[in-house]
């Protein structure tokens, strides 16, 4: 079984034979491995190295050259791909043991139990949000077509504990993507949030949570001021303030701009950016216009549609409870009639 999966691999041995077919073509997978003998800390360590050995008819050459070949990798990265177990990263750097070198990202299984069946919102919002994520999901070819790269963005506004967060994961367990959390604040500067972002994987929903709280975003344009007065604004903050801490982030709003919508954001997948927010009217207009956030949700307070589903959800559970009660304080009361007849 795979790490953290119920489902079961099915591998080969070492000079274990199987046969394929492919368009009525039978092709031989035979495994094997080299043993290789390296001196590693004056020690001699043997590694093995595993390889599969294709055979097949001449003639067939061109098949499986340009299409057997092709469907074997594709094949295999999608069966990667389900059954992978998904990860919760978040950019608090850690240190591989195993390959001797410093991570931008750590993770844990993400193991979130949120979906949109027990989220609890307006019904009508709920499959619009569920529509708009499935077809972009299923959309490589469109955004192929139209030049833009794969990525939707999305943001969540309203009060705190309104479900912003857990509506992240019930995305998150909806598309069957990673969640990267990136903590702003935690970013030294612009190439190492290019970096940081560089170094996730597609199928993922990259989240910044509170953005109005990361950075001073807002602040470094003024609205209706021109780029060189907001520019010497902030270097009279600067002198007055004194250089900025060792700490401190330096990352900018046209960094973050580059980050999501530039040349950068095109590597590596589809990929969902996920902004949150308590106070909207806080953030620079160019940071949600539409196009970079494409989709603005509000989740407010909850309404009857809201607690229907809650009603739902916690009270199904509490039914069979009231039930057994109900039956054994009948139960109790029959007993007792029963007895008091007897007398
Ligand atoms: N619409 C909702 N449906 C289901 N559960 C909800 C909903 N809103 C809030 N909750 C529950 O309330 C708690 C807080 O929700 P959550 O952390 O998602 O809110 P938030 O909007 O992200 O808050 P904050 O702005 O403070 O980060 C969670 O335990 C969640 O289960």
């Amino acid at each position: 079984m795979g790490h953290g999966s119920d489902k079961l691999i099915l591998s080969m041995d070492d000079n274990e034979e199987i046969t394929d077919e492919f368009h009525g073509v039978k092709v031989w997978w035979f495994s094997s491995k080299i043993t290789r003998h390296n001196i590693s800390f004056y020690r001699l360590v043997d590694e093995d190295k595993r390889y599969y050995r294709l055979r097949f008819h001449r003639r067939h050459r061109a098949l499986i050259n340009e299409a057997y070949l092709l469907f074997v990798i594709q094949q295999g990265k999608a069966i990667g791909v389900e059954n992978r177990q998904r990860k919760l990263y978040t950019n608090s750097s850690s240190f591989d043991y195993n390959e001797l070198k410093k991570l931008d990202w750590s993770h844990v299984p993400f193991e979130h139990p949120a979906t949109f069946e027990t989220l609890a919102i307006d019904s009508q919002m709920k499959s619009e949000i569920v529509k708009d994520l499935v077809k972009f999901s299923k959309s490589k070819e469109y955004y192929a077509k139209i030049g833009k790269p794969w990525k939707r963005g999305y943001l969540l506004y309203g009060p705190p504990g309104t479900g912003k967060s857990t509506m992240i994961a019930a995305m998150a367990n909806l598309l069957d993507y990673d969640v990267f959390d990136l903590e702003l604040t935690g970013v030294k500067d612009n190439s190492m949030l290019r970096k940081l972002l560089l170094n996730t994987t597609g199928k993922s929903i990259i989240v910044i949570e509170d953005i109005d709280c990361s950075l001073d975003l807002s602040g470094k344009r003024k609205p209706g001021g021109n780029q060189n007065e907001n520019k010497e604004e902030e270097e009279k903050k600067a002198a007055m303030g004194g250089p900025p801490g060792k700490d401190e982030s330096k990352v900018t709003l046209s960094g973050l701009l580059n980050c999501i919508d530039g040349l950068w954001s095109a590597c590596g997948g589809e990929k969902v950016i996920v902004f949150t927010t308590n106070h909207i009217e806080k953030l620079d207009p160019a940071l949600i216009r539409r196009g970079r956030m494409d989709k603005h949700i509000e989740l407010g307070y909850c309404e009857y549609e809201g607690f229907k589903v809650l009603a739902k959800n916690i009270l199904e559970w509490n039914l069979i409870i009231c039930l057994r009660l109900f039956m054994s304080c009948w139960r109790r009361r029959i007993s007792a009639l029963l007895m008091w007849l007897r007398v």
